[in-house]
């Protein structure tokens, strides 16, 4: 099935900055909303496949360093299908509370059915609720930790993001935010978009996705190096924020202290 490719049109297209900013970056969220959406069905599984299960491991780490704690309230913002939520979960206990947030409703479904087909009774914690990153309904200091797994880079105003964030972080507390890194090497930069471009995109094009998972390269591209993720933490208010390199360069994670 041909797919147009607006997502990549989005991250490409350079447009008047006199035009609408704003009713561009609705048409990019409403896009990237339909893109996950669409790769719902196989998403988990393309994870574990092309990662070879490594993202499980990457995942883990983020929520190490949220320093969440037995009968915490945090938060899984950008949760998809709820991986960084079932780990929070298991580290809150069953006097925490989990929340899993998501604008795509078909991720949604996916994170309540793993939910409900699992055993663990700990997974009662999470609740999963839909809605935009840039304008959370929570009020302000809710959550004593904060994870966010491969959401940020999607996101279309990532000042903003930071600042909904810090809203409703607790002071003292973290927010751990993992994704794809924007590489300062040529060499991991090459190793990471070579990847891409002849083993994601190939194999994600058995499931007619080729368009959805080659915006990856492109969205790397468009995303903010470890230096300018401290930098954006810092200029947003929180008190300490430190980038991590992991998965030999490939992935990133910041930790920032509100
Ligand atoms: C869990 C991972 C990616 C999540 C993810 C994030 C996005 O923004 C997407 C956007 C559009 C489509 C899909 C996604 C998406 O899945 C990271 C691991 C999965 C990656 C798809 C595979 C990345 C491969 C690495 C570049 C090389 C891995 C080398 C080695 C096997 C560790
Ligand atoms: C690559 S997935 C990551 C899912 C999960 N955190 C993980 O680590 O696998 C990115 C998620 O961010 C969500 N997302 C993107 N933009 C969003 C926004 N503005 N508001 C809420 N969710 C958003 C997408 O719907 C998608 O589920």
């Amino acid at each position: 099935m041909a797919l147009s490719s607006p997502v990549s049109s989005c991250a490409h297209r350079r447009y008047n900055i006199s035009s609408s900013s704003s009713r561009i970056r609705i048409r990019c969220s409403n896009e990237r909303q339909a893109l996950f959406n669409r790769i719902s069905p196989v998403y988990d599984n393309l994870n574990d496949l092309l990662s070879l299960g490594q993202h499980r491991i990457w995942k883990r780490m983020a929520v190490s360093w949220t320093e969440a704690k037995k009968g915490d309230n945090v938060l899984d913002l950008c949760c998809g299908s709820g991986d960084i939520a079932f780990l929070l979960s298991e580290k809150v206990g069953l006097h925490g509370k989990v929340t899993g947030y998501d604008f795509s409703k078909d991720q949604l479904l996916v994170a309540a059915s793993r939910q409900h087909l699992s055993l663990k009774a700990c997974y009662n914690n999470i609740v999963w609720i839909e809605g935009d990153a840039l304008d959370m309904p929570f009020p302000d200091t809710s959550f004593d930790a904060i994870a966010v797994g491969y959401g940020l880079r999607n996101l279309v105003d990532r000042p903003k993001a930071m600042n909904e964030i810090f809203r409703v972080l607790k002071p003292g507390s973290k927010v751990s935010i993992l994704d794809f890194n924007k590489s300062a090497s040529p060499f991991t930069t090459s190793i990471q978009e070579w990847a891409i471009d002849n083993v994601v995109v190939p194999v994600a094009s058995n499931y007619g996705l080729a368009k959805e998972y080659k915006y990856l390269k492109s969205s790397i591209r468009e995303f903010l190096t470890g230096r300018e993720l401290e930098k954006l933490a810092l200029e947003t208010g929180f008190s300490h924020a430190k980038h991590y390199e992991i998965g030999g360069g490939l992935m990133g994670n910041l930790v920032a202290t509100r």
